[in-house]
């Protein structure tokens, strides 16, 4: 991974810039700071004030674990698209009854027979319509929390697709198309040439591994484990990343 503002990195940059180019986004830990509680979530203004400058003149579309209306009421301006829930929603999914009567099965068999048990260990359960998310970030004991939410989900059925993230553990139809599915897809029939895509999470990793090779990755916070090509150091630099997009497509 190379650091996105090194001198040298910024030709990278703006060789993505050119054509017609789709900006992606995350959003928690990407376009907003993580918060101990996913509810108290808000978009700093300078990044607001940046995306609108951005949306203004191109296709800016947010991809999120969260639902498209939770994360619509956060992010203080319009983007071109939003897809929520790691891909499953948005995009006149004709699968979003399916996977919704499925989560709600999932949801009352883990309040059922784990209610107390998660309740006890601090674990708080998120429904998405489309997606599940169990959040351990205020449990006393992280590991044995996760433990705990793992073996509730080993005992789903039908089997749901079980993946971690940032003291979360997500659950989603197995069916369900991911975040790189869903920005492939967007990329394709909005006829782009390539996609510049920023996130931070283990969601977002489908998104850098099945990029094209022209396609600018970038996750916030550097990993050996990440498949991203950039990245910014913390979730601070957004607005200065935007901004730099901004000048330097002025001076297309
Ligand atoms: O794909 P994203 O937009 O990054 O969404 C991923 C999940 O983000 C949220 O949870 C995470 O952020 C919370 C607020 O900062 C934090 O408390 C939590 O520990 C993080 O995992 C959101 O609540 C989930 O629904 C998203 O799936």
């Amino acid at each position: 991974m190379k650091y996105i503002f090194s001198p040298d990195n910024q030709a990278a940059l703006q060789q993505a810039l050119t054509g017609k180019v789709l900006f992606a986004f995350d959003y928690d830990g990407t376009l907003a700071p993580i918060t101990a509680h996913y509810a108290d979530t808000s978009t700093p203004s300078v990044v607001i004030q940046s995306l609108k400058e951005l949306a203004a003149t191109q296709k800016v579309v947010i991809i999120t674990g969260r639902s498209v209306a939770d994360v619509s009421s956060r992010l203080g301006f319009t983007p071109y698209a939003i897809v929520g829930n790691h891909g499953a929603e948005g995009l006149g999914n004709a699968n979003a009854g399916k996977y919704a009567a499925l989560v709600a099965a999932w949801r009352t068999t883990i309040e059922t027979s784990h209610a107390d048990d998660f309740r006890a260990a601090g674990i708080v359960l998120e429904d998405k319509g489309c997606s599940l998310s169990l959040h351990y970030r205020q449990a006393h004991d992280l590991a044995a929390a996760r433990q705990l939410i793992l073996q509730a989900c080993a005992a789903l059925s039908p089997p749901a697709r079980i993946f971690g993230g940032k003291c979360i553990v997500n659950i989603t139809p197995h069916d369900a198309p991911d975040k790189a599915d869903a920005l492939l897809t967007l990329a394709r029939t909005e006829g782009v040439d390539t996609a510049v895509f920023v996130g931070d999470d283990q969601n977002d990793e489908v998104v850098f591994e099945r990029a094209p090779t022209h396609w600018l990755t970038v996750r916030v916070g550097e990993t050996p484990r990440s498949a991203a090509r950039y990245y910014l150091e913390r979730q601070a630099e957004m607005a200065t990343f935007i901004e730099t997009i901004l000048l330097l497509l002025a001076q297309r």
